[in-house]
């Protein structure tokens, strides 16, 4: 497993206000549309692409388009729903499938609610969105439903993480091509299974509480 921990005061100072428990829905919203566009910066440093010949106003020369099929942008829902407007403007020509994932908040134990995917993901490039890897159940479980379906190349990006998730993620995907890449690694998980010092619920601090 690759990863890359973004070390940037734009990406620390953006996730400093979205940390603030004071932070209204509205700029939450905002802040994580723009960090998930920093972090798909990097998330996308691979992305296939092919030669294009173009006529500049000037000459002739070659530049590179995104390769067909094009890029699979996957966010988990519900949090990671806030992560897909910042995505999909940067690779506007991305597909977008689904997962809808609930974690049991006494087990921990993610269960999957809805899953809209193409059947067969082994030509395709993966791109998970969820803020949050805590103890990386649900970001496992998703992972594993697309190597499932034939996936072979999976990048998740996180905008916070433990280390309890890395780890765990990072022992699913032994010998795999898997990257993830991750706004800030946090310190411990707390016996409720939140990122300490974390951010709280992100779907709730997003859509509100159900
Ligand atoms: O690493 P884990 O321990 O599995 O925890 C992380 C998961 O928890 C949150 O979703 P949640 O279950 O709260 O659903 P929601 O997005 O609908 O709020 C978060 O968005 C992740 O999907
Ligand atoms: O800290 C956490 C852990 C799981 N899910 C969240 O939204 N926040
Ligand atoms: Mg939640």
């Amino acid at each position: 497993m690759r990863l890359h921990v973004a070390d940037h005061p734009l990406v620390t100072h953006k996730l400093s206000v979205l940390r603030n428990r004071d932070t209204p829905a509205v700029t939450f919203r905002a802040l994580v549309e723009e960090l998930v566009t920093l972090l798909a910066y990097e998330a996308t440093r691979n992305v296939h692409v092919t030669p294009v010949d173009i006529q500049t106003p000037v000459a002739a020369t070659t530049g590179v388009t995104l390769a067909d099929p094009k890029p699979l942008v996957v966010p988990i829902l519900r949090a990671g729903l806030g992560m897909l407007e910042g995505m999909v403007k940067l690779v506007p020509s991305a597909e977008v499938g689904f997962l809808g994932m609930v974690r049991n908040e006494e087990t921990l134990q993610p269960t999957t609610y809805a899953e809209r995917l193409p059947e067969d993901l082994s030509n395709r490039q993966c791109f998970v969105l969820d803020p949050m890897l805590a103890t990386g159940g649900s970001l496992s479980a998703a992972i594993e439903f697309l190597f499932q379906r034939g996936a072979v190349d999976v990048t998740a990006i996180c905008i916070l993480a433990a280390p309890e998730g890395i780890a765990a993620v990072e022992r699913l995907t032994e010998g795999r091509d898997v990257t993830l890449v991750l706004g800030a690694v946090d310190d411990h998980l707390n016996e409720h299974g939140y990122i300490v010092p974390g951010l709280g619920d992100a779907g709730d601090r997003l859509y509100g509480l159900v």
